[in-house]
């Protein structure tokens, strides 16, 4: 097959990256290097970068374990306008939350579509919130969301993936929603990676031997997100209905480079609840949508449950499937809530660039890309 033919012998569809220097950025460059579907077209960054080179934009600012591949070493890196990416099918953003929303919706105006990791249209009535293990059934809004803007874009779209705790736990809440009916109370601990916070960070001197126990804005993310994400649309397809629960986060960063752990304890509506055993089984059964329809970065198996006692880890579990899944262990009784289990996601991939790419595949796949 030559690189320009898409899997579906279709040609690849031309790809812009938003925010392509950074810790997001970067991983955008290594999943749409050698897509089926997609290949890299166009690459955007602040003034501080444009201009120069890719190779040139990330030299001592790359932090991947493979070299900066070949295909973009020599892209210029342009500045965040539609001129400089009216030619992209798609556009992912890794945009700073500063430049996302004007930028992002300048694009939309401009009949580009859009898939962001910002959190500027999470919230927004109109746009998906779409992690692309649990609800893929969201993009069906898209034609609204079009009709909503004035002149209405005939392709262009916004189309979000959720904050990176809130991806982890919302995986396994969905397997458990699905098999045993609304979920009532959440509490979730987090200990979230240094990754998260982008590049250059925290200093060391501020996470090194410590852990800080507040991360602004994170907890009202996860509490007003999975609401949504657990949610339907409505039967018109032209609003969500959020899911009937409560969530409560504490959010804290750890020193760890990659990977956020949760610890979640709920409970169900039903009564009597589930038995842990049945538990287990709804979340190693769960089978995702994205799966399903054989999205090419798709994991094998949505969740892995480990039965160990000390598992999972970031160090040993965040790059299983290419860290495209999510983890889950010491599923066990709860002397408040039913049930409490922890979750490792990997923050940068599923958390961020991977769901934005799948995402793009399932679109595909359901033709709001033609
Ligand atoms: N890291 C994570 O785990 C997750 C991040 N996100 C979200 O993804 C987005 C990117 O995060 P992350 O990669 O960590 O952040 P980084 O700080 O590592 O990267 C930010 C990127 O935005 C670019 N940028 C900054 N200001 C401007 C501007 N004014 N105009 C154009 N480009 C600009 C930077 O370009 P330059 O290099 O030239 O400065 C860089 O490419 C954020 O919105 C974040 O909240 C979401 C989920 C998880
Ligand atoms: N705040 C998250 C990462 C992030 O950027 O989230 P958001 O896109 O929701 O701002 C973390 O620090 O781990």
């Amino acid at each position: 097959m030559s690189s320009q033919q898409a899997s579906s012998s279709s040609p690849k569809r031309k790809v812009g990256i938003l925010g392509a220097t950074g810790t997001v950025g970067q991983r955008f460059i290594l999943l749409l290097t050698a897509h089926p579907d997609f290949e890299i077209h166009a690459l955007g960054a602040s003034s501080s970068s444009a201009g120069k080179s890719y190779a040139k934009a990330v030299a001592g600012r790359w932090k991947q374990a493979k070299a900066v591949p070949a295909n973009v070493r020599d892209l210029i890196v342009q500045e965040c306008t539609v001129p400089n990416f009216k030619d992209c099918d798609v556009v992912f953003s890794g945009l700073d939350s500063g430049p996302a929303g004007p930028v992002e919706s300048s694009f939309r105006e401009a009949d580009l579509r859009v898939f962001s990791n910002a959190k500027n249209y999470r919230m927004d009535p109109v746009c998906p919130l779409v992690v692309p293990l649990v609800n893929p059934g969201h993009f069906d809004i898209i034609p609204h969301q079009r009709a909503t803007l004035s002149p209405s874009p005939k392709k262009g779209f916004i189309i979000t993936n959720a904050n990176c705790s809130t991806t982890g736990i919302v995986v396994p809440l969905k397997a458990l929603q699905d098999a045993f009916g609304p979920l009532d109370k959440i509490m979730v601990s987090t200990m979230q990676a240094i990754s998260g916070a982008g590049y250059p960070g925290l200093s060391s001197f501020d996470i090194h031997d410590n852990v800080v126990p507040y991360i602004s804005g994170e907890e009202e993310k996860i509490e007003s997100e999975t609401a949504k994400i657990l949610g339907d649309l409505s039967k018109d397809n032209n609003s969500f209905v959020n899911a009937p629960v409560t969530v409560s986060a504490h959010c804290n960063r750890v020193p760890v480079i990659d990977g956020h752990t949760e610890c979640v304890s709920l409970s169900f509506q039903r009564r009597p609840p589930p038995s842990i055993e049945q538990v287990q089984a709804a979340l190693r059964n769960y089978v995702c949508d994205a799966q399903k329809l054989g999205c090419h970065s798709a994991p094998a198996q949505t969740i892995e449950v480990h039965d160990e006692p000390d598992r999972p880890q970031p160090r040993l579990d965040r790059d299983w499937q290419n860290g495209a899944g999510v983890n889950v262990g010491r599923v066990r009784d709860c002397k408040i809530f039913d049930v409490r289990f922890v979750v490792l996601s990997n923050n940068v991939q599923i958390g961020a660039a991977t769901s934005s790419v799948m995402n793009a595949e399932i679109a595909l796949k359901k033709g709001y890309l033609d």
